[in-house]
């Protein structure tokens, strides 16, 4: 049987608004999130995405758009979702006095058919800290235990806010997993982050927003494309111009910042070969020369003119 609202989006936005005052936070926006896939909002500081995400999870209400989860109303049939959806918030969401095991077994027994609350805090390297008080732990801690929370009553759709930000590598590395895990077990993912590895990483579909839009959606690789690049480091102020002049037409150069280059057009091999040479007739020793795919962070780059991490 096809589930409530059984068409194969976990989530669908049209035309998503929602004002601060002034503040136009979310302006517009429209996206769909597939049923078992990971979909990541990609954007810097204050574009919108946790406006976006918490919209989603029935906690803000839109001034305008329409919203559908699993097919429901966020608001309206927010019973229905609860035990459905599982959520991670950006900060807070674990009460500050319990003990880390206690809390995420008493989580658990809120759900019909929840996981092992002993295993999870194993998989997420928490099983030391299971008797410390949620106070105690560290922020890195507690936004695994707050994961621990989304996901310990089995849902089949799950948002993660920043799910990553501030984690130390290995921390990061096992929250990926686990994300990986969710997706094969077929869960569906709505995750925000403004790291560009984690969503070419984790993301079936990434969507980035700026400024409360979508301004480009696709799979990472259809978003960077098969164009390359090629950077490498030198000693600063080289002559872009003669360089250039080297190049076959439509050839791109720049420095940024001082002593690193990059070169864009069609990199074959002649175009690596003409700038080892050119370097070579200068005296100029590279370092770093590197052939690379565009990344996400270029993209947004090339979108908005701004920085990513901005
Ligand atoms: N409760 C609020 N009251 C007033 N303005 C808010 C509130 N929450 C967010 N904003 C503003 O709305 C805009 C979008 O913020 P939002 O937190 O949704 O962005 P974000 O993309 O999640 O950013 P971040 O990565 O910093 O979490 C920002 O300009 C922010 O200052």
């Amino acid at each position: 049987m096809a589930p409530p609202g059984g068409n194969g989006n976990a989530v669908e936005l049209d035309g998503l608004v929602k004002r601060y005052g002034r503040t136009t936070a979310v302006d517009g926006l429209s996206l769909r999130a597939a049923r078992g896939a990971v979909t990541a909002l990609l954007g810097p500081n204050g574009a919108g995405k946790t406006t976006t995400i918490e919209i989603c999870e029935g906690f803000r209400r839109a001034d305008g758009g329409t919203v559908r989860v699993l097919g429901l109303d966020p608001v309206a049939d927010a019973r229905a979702l609860k035990p459905r959806v599982g959520v991670m918030p950006q900060t807070g969401g674990v009460p500050g006095t319990a003990r880390a095991g206690e809390f995420l077994r008493l989580v658990a027994s809120f759900h019909a058919r929840p996981l092992d609350p002993a295993a999870l805090l194993d998989r997420l390297g928490l099983t030391a800290h299971a008797r410390t008080p949620v106070r105690r732990l560290s922020g890195g801690q507690r936004q695994r235990l707050s994961l621990a929370a989304a996901i310990v009553g089995r849902p089949e759709l799950v948002f993660l806010d920043e799910p990553t930000a501030g984690l130390d590598p290995q921390a990061r590395h096992a929250t990926w997993e686990l994300v990986e895990q969710l997706r094969a077990a077929g869960v569906s993912i709505v995750l925000t982050t403004h790291y560009m590895d984690e969503a070419e990483r984790l993301a079936d579909h990434v969507v980035i927003v700026d400024r409360g839009s979508v301004v480009a959606e696709g799979r990472p690789a259809e978003l960077t494309g098969a164009e390359r690049q090629l950077r490498f480091r030198a000693r600063p102020g080289l002559d872009l111009e003669e360089l250039l002049s080297a190049l076959p037409p439509g050839s791109a150069a720049k420095e940024s910042p001082a002593g690193h280059y990059l070169v864009e057009g069609e990199v074959e091999p002649e175009l690596l070969a003409t700038v080892t040479a050119w370097c070579a007739s200068h005296g100029v020793l590279t370092e770093d020369l590197r052939i690379e795919r565009r990344t996400l962070e270029d993209v947004f780059l090339e979108l908005t003119g701004r920085e990513l991490r901005s």
